[in-house]
């Protein structure tokens, strides 16, 4: 069973476009920019890495959520969604990221743990 959550929450912000910045957060954000998306995506991203480094799984899961959240508004600034993105995951399956790596920056150039 594909898990549907992300491809509704893009279909939902990409709904939100256009609607009133007085009702919608989504459309207040897209309506204030990309560069204020990305400063959220930012905080966000920060504010889960807190939550990380502190050892809270409570703090971390609202905090990825809200950056998963942002993300996908910023996703919709330049008209992609979570369906582009898995996309590319599906690509990537079963590709070792170290070989991957390795690939682009010549064969054992890359250190250990870089
Ligand atoms: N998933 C979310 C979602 N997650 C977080 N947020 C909002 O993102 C905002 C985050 O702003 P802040 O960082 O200032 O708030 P905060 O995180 O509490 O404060 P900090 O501690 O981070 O500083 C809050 O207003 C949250 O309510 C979200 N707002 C909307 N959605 C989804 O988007 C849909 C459309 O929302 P509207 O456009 O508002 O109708 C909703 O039905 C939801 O599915």
């Amino acid at each position: 069973m594909t898990d549907d959550r992300l491809t509704r929450l893009s279909a939902r912000i990409r709904a939100r476009r256009g609607a009133d910045p007085d009702s919608s957060y989504v459309a207040r954000l897209l309506a204030t920019g990309r560069e204020r998306i990305a400063q959220k995506v930012g905080e966000e991203a920060v504010e889960a890495v807190i939550a990380a480094t502190r050892g809270d799984p409570g703090a971390l899961t609202g905090e990825a959520a809200d950056l998963v959240f942002h993300l996908a508004v910023l996703l919709e600034s330049l008209g992609l969604s979570f369906d582009d993105v898995l996309a590319e995951l599906e690509r990537r399956e079963g590709v070792s990221g170290l070989a991957e790596k390795a690939a682009r920056s010549g064969v054992g150039l890359s250190k250990p743990g870089e």
